[in-house]
């Protein structure tokens, strides 16, 4: 990559509406407002305008209990294009380090621009491995009486979904537990069930969900606790009866060194914009698989950028379980077109060079 010096970053605000809101136990989501980046690199460019340069986009989207706030982000993404102005990624990544997801923005920008040199796909960039072409993916189903939360899960069946995330919490376990027992009497044995219940329930609580959750064949329980009950969750694990426990929330007050060490989870949930960057979510990855923990990627409602920034990454790590990435659905609008194709339970990965999302800035 070209030094700092003609690396030009620029900024801009959005404000993408939900299609609805969308509950979760710890609070509503309604809208995501966040900094679209880019990063020119001019000492490519052959004539005087960026017509020829190579770019990268990145993506800020700060969600609140999960990053710093948008005020915190935008002071951080001005550091970051003072660092770029007087010195080049390096500095920028310092200037935002305790930011995640300024961090994620400038990280993803860096990556997607010298992916985009090497005119290789990000995943590509990111493992050196070969082509994939597909990633499993969970549908995201919202809280709702039995009969919608029913009429969700067929429509996902139908979209071409085998495996299908239920928020519970937000009402009692038991209006939980007859919300899964009504879907699995709807759609049968072959579709992969999961629940998130954004640290919800007390111990009690979670003991007699998972007791019913197994009769029902659902696969992993995502957050039952508080996040702080690393202890918590290692005792539910050990009493679970088939069903797995992912860790969310947790990640980010543990860390997946602790939560491992702890046996809390069959799986942790990573999401880069949470974590700072798809750099250090694809090391936090690469780390649990050696511990035999799975790695779920998932998006935190995303614009188009980071959504794909997020299937690269998961396309980047061998083996990855359907993760949570077919969130396009709950924005009313996007930053620019979608190039991630959705069908067969699957994310068609996106094989253009870097991120492959053109024509988010100026429909370039
Ligand atoms: O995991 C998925 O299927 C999609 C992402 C998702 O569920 C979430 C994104 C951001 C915050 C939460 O509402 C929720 C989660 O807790 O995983
Ligand atoms: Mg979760």
């Amino acid at each position: 990559m070209s030094d700092g010096a003609s690396l030009a970053f620029e900024y801009r605000r959005f404000s993408l509406s939900l299609s609805s809101p969308m509950e979760t136990a710890t609070g509503t989501i309604d809208s995501r407002d966040g900094f679209l980046v880019r990063l020119v690199d001019r000492g490519d460019s052959s004539g005087s305008d960026d017509a020829e340069a190579a770019v990268g986009y990145g993506e800020a989207t700060p969600l609140t209990g999960w990053t710093e706030s948008v005020a915190d982000c935008e002071a951080a993404l001005e550091r970051a294009r003072e660092a770029f102005r007087t010195g080049g990624p390096s500095e920028a990544l310092e200037a935002v380090d305790r930011q995640v997801a300024a961090r994620h923005a400038v990280s993803l920008a860096v990556a997607d621009l010298q992916a985009t040199r090497e005119s290789t796909p990000l995943y590509r960039y990111l493992c050196r491995g070969p082509m994939v072409g597909r990633v499993p993916v969970n549908a995201t189903i919202d809280d709702g009486s039995p009969s919608e939360t029913v009429a969700a899960v067929r429509e996902a069946v139908g979209r071409g979904f085998d495996c299908c995330k239920l928020k519970v919490g937000v009402r009692d376990v038991e209006a939980d537990v007859e919300r899964i027992r009504r879907v699995r009497e709807a759609v049968g044995p072959g579709v992969e069930l999961r629940v998130d219940a954004n640290e919800a329930w007390t111990y009690e609580e979670a003991e007699t969900a998972l007791e019913t959750f197994a009769d029902f064949d659902v696969s992993i329980v995502e957050q039952p606790l508080p996040a702080g009950a690393l202890e918590g969750h290692a005792a539910l694990r050990e009493r679970a009866d088939g069903v797995g426990i992912a860790i969310d929330e947790g990640v980010l007050e543990h860390g997946v060194d602790a939560i491992c060490e702890a046996n809390a989870a069959d799986a942790v949930v990573l999401k880069p914009m949470a974590l700072g960057g798809i750099d250090v979510a694809r090391r936090m990855a690469a780390w649990v698989c050696e511990l035999e923990v799975a790695p779920i990627v998932t998006t935190t409602i995303d614009g188009v950028v980071a959504r794909t920034g997020a299937v690269h990454l998961a396309a980047s790590i061998p083996d990855v379980p359907a993760c949570g990435l077919a969130t396009a659905k709950f924005l009313a609008d996007d930053l620019g077109r979608d190039p991630v194709l959705l069908e067969k339970g699957s994310a068609v990965v996106p094989q253009a060079k870097g991120i492959g999302v053109d024509g988010v800035w100026d429909g370039r």
